[in-house]
């Protein structure tokens, strides 16, 4: 596949910002929890929190190609800034853009896609995540209010999120046609961050629990249509893990690139360990590995730039690139020895940041299960 003039200036100018503005911090943010507040504002002058948004709604009017390259670039610099860029464009910006109305977008979607609010996306609950119609936040409408109750759970942004889009059943007889999208600004009444979960990785982007206890929101706060909220989730959690399937490319490039680095610059047995077969051909295996999984998302953006159904080819990306960068990630730890063990060298941050990968935008097993369902036509 061959990048347009435009496309490659984008993937120019974010890799020069991310090798630059990111990549020289990333260590010291993940020790210290920072929230990389800076460098997105950065990144918003660049257009990169509302890429696909339309200019008229305050977006760079780009396409999905030019985001997963800004995203494999960002990742390579930062995973963590990289999930919280992926989460804005793909699910609130992506969400309000397409089933938003007018007056939505007016108050909303300007002000994410230039990057001057944050938005989170709550779908998941502490008791159900890859059961998605299995939610039990409520929402009942009381003259011209909705009153929405309940839990979210692994929110990204959720500390730093402005306004929420938020899923909840307003029919339970329904089922999966009773679950409606809500927007929720951050400062409505019954509104309120929960615990900040400590993890494993990412640990710069911040994943919350979100309260909603009588939480009162207008009657014009419904995305969509009522009933239409699951539909509406899972349209966009395919465009989500096409993102999600960039971070991984760029994850696992940074990691290769370390490994390379390392593997010329130390000597065993007389000479560099990158002319010892073994290690080059680990290398060999990882850029292969790293390349047809670039191939894949590339090949997913492409259909969704056409407007094509994309769904298989979605899940195939998420699950083929997260299961690369995970072993790739894991094969520079190895290359770099006990070295690669510790903190001195980024290949340690980068396998605990892309760990979540095969987990979060839908796991491993529902991108299996998504594609199984497809093959039966
Ligand atoms: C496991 C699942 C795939 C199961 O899905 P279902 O079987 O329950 O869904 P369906 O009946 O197939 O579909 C329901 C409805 O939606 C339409 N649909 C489905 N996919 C799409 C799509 N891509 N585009 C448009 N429409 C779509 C489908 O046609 C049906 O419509 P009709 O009823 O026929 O009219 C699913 O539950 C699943 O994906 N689970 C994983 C959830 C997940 O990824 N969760 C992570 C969320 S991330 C989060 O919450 C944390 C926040 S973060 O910051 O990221």
């Amino acid at each position: 596949m061959i990048l347009t003039a435009e496309q490659e200036m984008i993937r120019d100018s974010i890799r020069a910002f991310a090798q630059e503005r990111l990549a020289p911090f990333a260590a010291d943010w993940d020790r210290n929890h920072t929230f990389p507040a800076e460098a997105l504002k950065e990144l918003a002058a660049l257009g990169a929190l509302g890429m696909v948004v339309p200019e008229e709604w305050g977006g760079a009017g780009m396409d999905y190609m030019s985001l997963v390259l800004a995203l494999e670039e960002i990742a390579a610099g930062d995973g963590a800034t990289s999930t919280i860029v992926s989460v804005q464009n793909s699910l609130p910006c992506g969400i309000l853009n397409r089933f938003g109305t007018d007056a939505q977008k007016e108050a909303w979607l300007k002000l994410l896609a230039r990057g001057e609010k944050l938005g989170c996306f709550c779908l998941t609950e502490p008791h159900v995540g890859s059961d998605a119609s299995a939610i039990r936040t409520s929402a009942v409408r009381e003259g011209d209010e909705w009153v929405l109750n309940g839990v979210k759970q692994f929110i990204t942004s959720g500390k730093h999120a402005d306004m929420a889009i938020v899923f909840a059943v307003t029919d339970k007889a329904a089922g999966k046609k009773g679950i409606t999208c809500f927007l929720v600004p951050a400062n409505a009444p019954g509104y309120q961050v929960g615990r900040i979960e400590e993890k494993m990785g990412q640990k710069a982007s911040d994943t919350t629990q979100i309260l909603f206890e009588n939480c009162r929101i207008p009657a014009d706060s419904v995305i969509g249509e009522e009933g239409q909220g699951y539909k509406i989730a899972l349209a966009n959690l395919e465009a989500g893990r096409i993102g999600i399937a960039a971070q991984c490319l760029g994850m696992a490039r940074a990691a290769l690139e370390a490994a390379v680095k390392y593997a010329q610059e130390r000597e065993s047995f007389g000479k560099p360990i990158f002319e010892h077969q073994a290690v080059n051909f680990r290398l060999a295996d990882m850029a292969t590995q790293l390349e047809a999984a670039r191939q894949l998302v590339w090949h997913a953006a492409t259909l969704k730039d056409a407007g094509r159904p994309c769904l298989k080819e979605a899940s195939m990306a998420k699950l083929f690139a997260s299961e690369m960068a995970e072993k790739v990630c894991s094969d520079a730890i190895q290359v770099h020895g006990g070295y690669g063990y510790v903190s001195d060298f980024p290949v340690e941050r980068i396998y605990r940041d892309v760990r979540v990968c095969q987990i979060y935008e839908g796991a491993s097993d529902i991108q299996k299960l998504v594609i199984g369902r497809a093959l039966a036509g």
